[in-house]
C-alpha cells in the first residue's frame, strides 16, 4: 500500500508482465467474439464488443507509452489490432447506416495505417453513398494500389468505374436514361449521381425563399437531381384500408427522417433549413446554393442550429415539404409506378409552388429530378406545380387551402382581378355543370378579345377552362359544330404549355393533332420534341421521347 504522502509504487516487472497477459487473453477474447458477431451480420452486438476491444486497446497504448516505449513490436501490434477492431467497427456502424460515426472511424483506422485496405473500401463505400464522388474514387483508386487488390479486382473496378460515372455526372448535369426508357423500365434503376444545375437559393416574391435561375435556361435542361433523405412507399388499397395504412406509412416515414437527422449532423443542420411552416417566412434565413452540393463535406454553419431536431418540428417541416411522388403535376418512372409513395428531398423543398410554373418533377427510384419545363431567364424563380394546375381558380384555391397557403403568383393575381367578370364565372360554372364545351371555348375566346385578354394572360385561362379545350379537340362532332369558330389546338396547346408549363395532357393534344395530320413536317416535329423535352426533360433522347409520347 502506498504511504500517506508518498507517490504510489509503479508495479514490479513481473506483476506488469501478468497483467499484460491478461489483458492480451481479454483482448483475444473480445476479438473473437467481435469476429463471430461480425461474420454472424449482428451488426449492434458485434458493434459493442468492438467499442470494449478499442477502449482496451487505446488504454494499453496511452499506459504503455509511458511504461514500454522502448518495446516497438508490442507497440505496434497493438496500433494494428486497433486499426482492424476500428476498420470492423466502420463496416458495423455503415451496415446500421451511422455513416458519421462510421466514417469518423475509418479515418481514425487510415490515421493509423493510411493504405489500409479493408478501410480504405469502406470508407469509399460511405463516400459514394454520401454522393461524395471524387473522395470515394480516391479511396478505391488507392485501395486498387494494394496487394490484397488481385483477389478484388472485379469489385474494384466495378465501384471505380461507378465513382468515375457519378463524379462526372454531378460536375456536367449529363444524365441520359434512354436505354432504360427504350427497354420498358426493365433491369436495374440507373444510378443518378446528384446534381445542382444553374440555381440559387434566394428571398422570394411568392414567399420565404425560393430557388433561382443563375442564367437563362432552355426547356429540358436539368436544374437538380437529388436523392430523398427518406422516402416510404406501399400499396393502397380501398378507400378504408388506404387511410389508415397511410396513417401507417406516415408514421415510418417520420421515424425515418428522425433517425437520419440524429445519425448525422450534416443532414439534421440542413433538414434544420426547412420551413415548418411556423416562421415569419420574411425572417427566414437564406442558405448558400454551396451547402447542398454533393461534394460538400462536414459541417454546414448556422447561427441558430440544435443538435437535434424535435420530433415536433421534424412533423411540421414534413407538412410542409414532403411530396407525393405520383402527384399530377409529377412523373413516376419505372418501376415504383404501382406505389403511393411520399419523400422528402432536400433542395427541392425551396422550390415554391406556382400556377404558371417553369419546372417539372420527375421520379426515378429514390431520386428526384427537377427540370425546366419551358424557357427560363436568367434570375426568374424556379417554381414547379404542388398541385393540378389545369384547373379554374377557384379549385386552385381550394386545393393550395389544403397546402396550408394561399397561391401568391402572377396567374392567381391576374385571374384575381379578371374574375370579377360574371361571363367568365358563368363559364366556369358552365364548365362543371356540363354546358356544350365547343361553345364554351368559343365565348371564352370571344371574351378574351372584348377584355383585351393578351399574350401569356390568354395562356392562363385557357389552362384554367381547359377541360372544355381538350374535350373539344378530343370530338370530332364538338370539332364539326365549332372547329371554324375556335383557335386550332397547336396554338391552345402552345399558349397552355408557355403559361403553365408542360403537362402530358395537353401535350397529348399536341401530339395527337400532329398524328392525324399523318405525322408532320420537320418544324413540326421539332416543336412536338421540344415539347417532349419541356414533360421529360433532356435526359431522354429523341427515341426514348417518341416512345414515352407514343409518336
Ligand atoms: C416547400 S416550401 C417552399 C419553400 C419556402 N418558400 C421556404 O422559404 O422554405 C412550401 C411553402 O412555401 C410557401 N409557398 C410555396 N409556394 C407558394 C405560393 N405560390 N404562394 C404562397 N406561398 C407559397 C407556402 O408557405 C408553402 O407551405
Amino acid at each position: 500500500m502506498a504511504q500517506e504522502g508518498q507517490p504510489p509504487q509503479q508495479p514490479g516487472p513481473a506483476a506488469t508482465m501478468a497483467g499484460e497477459e491478461q489483458l492480451d487473453l481479454l483482448m483475444q477474447e473480445l476479438r473473437s467474439k467481435a469476429t463471430e458477431l461480425f461474420l454472424r451480420e449482428q451488426w449492434a452486438q458485434s458493434l459493442q464488443v468492438y467499442s470494449q476491444l478499442i477502449s482496451l486497446c487505446q488504454d494499453r497504448i496511452s499506459s504503455g507509452a509511458l511504461l514500454r516505449a522502448s518495446d516497438q513490436d508490442w507497440l505496434s501490434k497493438l496500433q494494428k489490432s486497433l486499426c482492424l477492431a476500428l476498420s470492423n467497427r466502420a463496416v458495423a456502424r455503415y451496415r446500421m447506416r451511422d455513416l458519421d460515426e462510421a466514417l469518423r472511424d475509418c479515418d481514425e483506422a487510415l490515421g493509423i495505417e493510411n493504405a489500409h485496405f479493408k478501410t480504405l473500401l469502406c470508407k469509399g463505400r460511405i463516400l459514394l453513398e454520401l454522393s461524395r464522388y471524387a473522395p470515394a474514387l480516391e479511396c478505391f483508386r488507392l485501395a486498387s494500389l494494394d496487394p490484397q487488390a488481385i483477389a478484388n479486382l472485379e469489385a474494384l473496378s466495378r465501384l471505380l468505374e461507378r465513382c468515375r460515372k457519378l463524379d462526372l455526372q454531378s460536375r456536367t448535369g449529363n444524365f441520359d436514361l434512354s436505354d432504360w426508357v427504350l427497354g420498358g423500365f426493365r433491369g436495374e434503376l440507373p444510378e443518378l449521381a446528384e446534381f445542382v444545375g444553374a440555381v440559387e437559393i434566394k428571398k422570394s416574391d411568392l414567399s420565404g425563399r425560393g430557388l433561382f435561375a443563375t442564367k437563362n435556361i432552355d426547356t429540358g435542361t436539368l436544374l437538380v437531381v437529388t436523392k430523398a433523405i427518406a422516402i416510404e412507399r406501399g400499396i393502397l388499397l380501398g378507400e378504408e384500408l388506404g387511410e389508415s395504412k397511410q396513417l401507417v406509412m406516415w408514421k415510418s416515414f417520420v421515424n425515418r427522417v428522425a433517425d437520419s437527422s440524429s445519425k448525422c449532423k450534416r443532414m439534421s443542420q440542413l433538414i434544420g433549413k426547412l420551413s415548418s411552416g411556423e416562421e415569419d417566412m420574411g425572417e427566414l434565413e437564406v442558405p448558400d446554393i454551396a451547402i447542398f452540393r454533393p461534394e460538400k463535406e462536414g459541417d454546414v454553419t448556422c447561427s441558430n442550429h440544435q443538435e437535434t431536431i424535435e420530433m415536433g418540428r421534424i412533423l411540421t417541416i414534413l407538412d410542409v415539404n414532403s411530396l407525393v411522388e405520383d402527384a399530377i403535376s409529377a412523373k413516376v418512372l419505372g418501376r415504383n409506378r404501382d406505389y403511393y409513395g411520399v419523400g422528402i428531398w432536400l433542395l427541392p423543398s425551396f422550390i415554391n409552388h406556382s400556377c404558371c410554373p417553369n419546372a417539372r418533377r420527375l421520379h426515378v427510384g429514390n431520386h428526384l429530378i427537377v427540370h425546366a419545363s419551358r424557357d427560363i431567364k436568367v434570375g426568374e424563380e424556379i417554381t414547379f406545380p404542388y398541385f393540378d394546375v389545369l384547373a379554374p381558380l377557384e379549385m386552385r384555391r381550394k386545393m393550395s387551402g389544403n397546402w396550408g397557403f394561399r397561391c401568391s403568383c402572377k396567374r392567381c393575381k391576374f385571374e384575381e382581378e379578371i374574375s370579377s367578370k360574371q361571363e367568365l364565372k358563368d363559364l366556369e360554372i358552365g364548365l362543371e355543370l356540363g354546358m356544350d364545351l365547343g361553345s364554351l371555348v368559343y365565348r371564352l375566346e370571344e371574351g378574351m378579345r372584348r377584355w383585351g385578354v393578351r399574350g401569356k394572360q390568354k395562356g392562363y385561362l385557357r389552362a384554367s377552362l381547359w377541360g372544355a379545350y381538350s374535350g373539344t379537340y378530343g370530338s370530332e362532332k364538338i370539332m364539326r359544330r365549332w372547329g371554324r369558330r375556335v383557335p386550332t389546338p397547336e396554338v391552345v396547346v402552345e399558349s397552355v404549355v408557355e403559361a403553365a408549363g408542360g403537362d402530358e395532357r395537353v401535350v397529348k393534344v399536341g401530339v395527337e393533332q400532329v398524328k392525324r395530320s399523318g405525322g408532320g413536317g420537320v418544324v413540326e416535329m421539332e416543336r412536338v420534341f421540344k415539347l417532349g423535352r419541356g414533360l421529360y426533360g433532356k435526359v431522354m433522347k429523341k427515341q426514348a421521347l417518341r416512345a414515352l409520347m407514343e409518336l
